[in-house]
């Protein structure tokens, strides 16, 4: 899917921006609340992109009505979470900049139905890294079971747990922001080499710029009266 947003267009609506102590982020589509939505349209610009999100991915059973737009300076991070019972279980994220990895690992309830102690059971199970004009989709059991975050740190390990290895992008070890599948080919071979020197780490993302991130969610239930809750 061609993306025409950017990083720019996202900073024009600089007053939309609210700072949090480890990012900042836009809220757009309306309220969520812990039982609906108390809605706002989506603005064009959004509508447009989510709409073809909807159709590209095809799994939402009505249109995409909410946008956490989140940005993250170099060091910056979200800590392990999981998104909240008022959203459909299905969340895509679109990424803009500077890459980053994502994290996930075992809910406690997992470790818990399957005796798993977290010796057992690796802490990080999945990562995945998020390459600018890439879209994540997670669902189901990886919505439910598990917890996604980004770390926050200067650099992100790329180790076996990354599940798109083919679009890291490695060059030197190291995830560049502009994928060519040439480059993408080469780095399988650098990787191998890498490994085996650097123990579980293949490779790093140096995170030197700015991440902005488009994570796109359907609320199921819409309220237009706050006192009908
Ligand atoms: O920035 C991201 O990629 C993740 C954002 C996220 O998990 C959220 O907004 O709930
Ligand atoms: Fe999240």
């Amino acid at each position: 899917m061609a993306c025409q947003l950017s990083v720019s267009h996202v900073n024009s609506y600089s007053t939309k921006w609210k700072s949090l102590s480890n990012r900042r982020l836009q809220n757009w589509g309306g309220v969520v609340h812990e039982k609906g939505l108390l809605p706002q349209q989506l603005p064009p610009w959004l509508s447009d992109l989510t709409g073809r999100i909807c159709e590209d991915v095809g799994l939402y059973p009505s249109p995409i009505n909410h946008v956490l737009i989140n940005e993250y300076h170099p060091g910056q991070g979200i800590m392990p979470h999981q998104d909240g019972p008022a959203y459909f279980p299905v969340v895509t994220i679109l990424s803009l900049g500077s890459p980053a990895v994502m994290e996930f690992t075992a809910h406690t309830k997992l470790l818990e139905s399957t005796g798993s102690t977290s010796s057992s059971l690796p802490q990080k199970a999945a990562s995945v890294v998020l390459m600018p004009g890439s879209l994540l989709i997670f669902k189901d059991s990886a919505y439910q079971d598990y917890l996604h975050g980004i770390s926050e740190s200067m650099e992100h390990i790329v180790d076996r747990t990354v599940v798109n290895m083919d679009k890291a992008n490695l060059q030197n070890g190291e995830a560049i922001g502009v994928q060519s599948p040439a480059d993408v080919q080469g780095s399988s071979m650098l990787c191998d080499e890498l490994e085996s020197c650097r123990g579980d780490a293949i490779g790093v993302v140096k995170r030197t710029g700015t991440r902005i991130s488009l994570t796109c969610r359907l609320v199921p239930k819409v309220r237009r009266n706050l006192f009908k809750f």
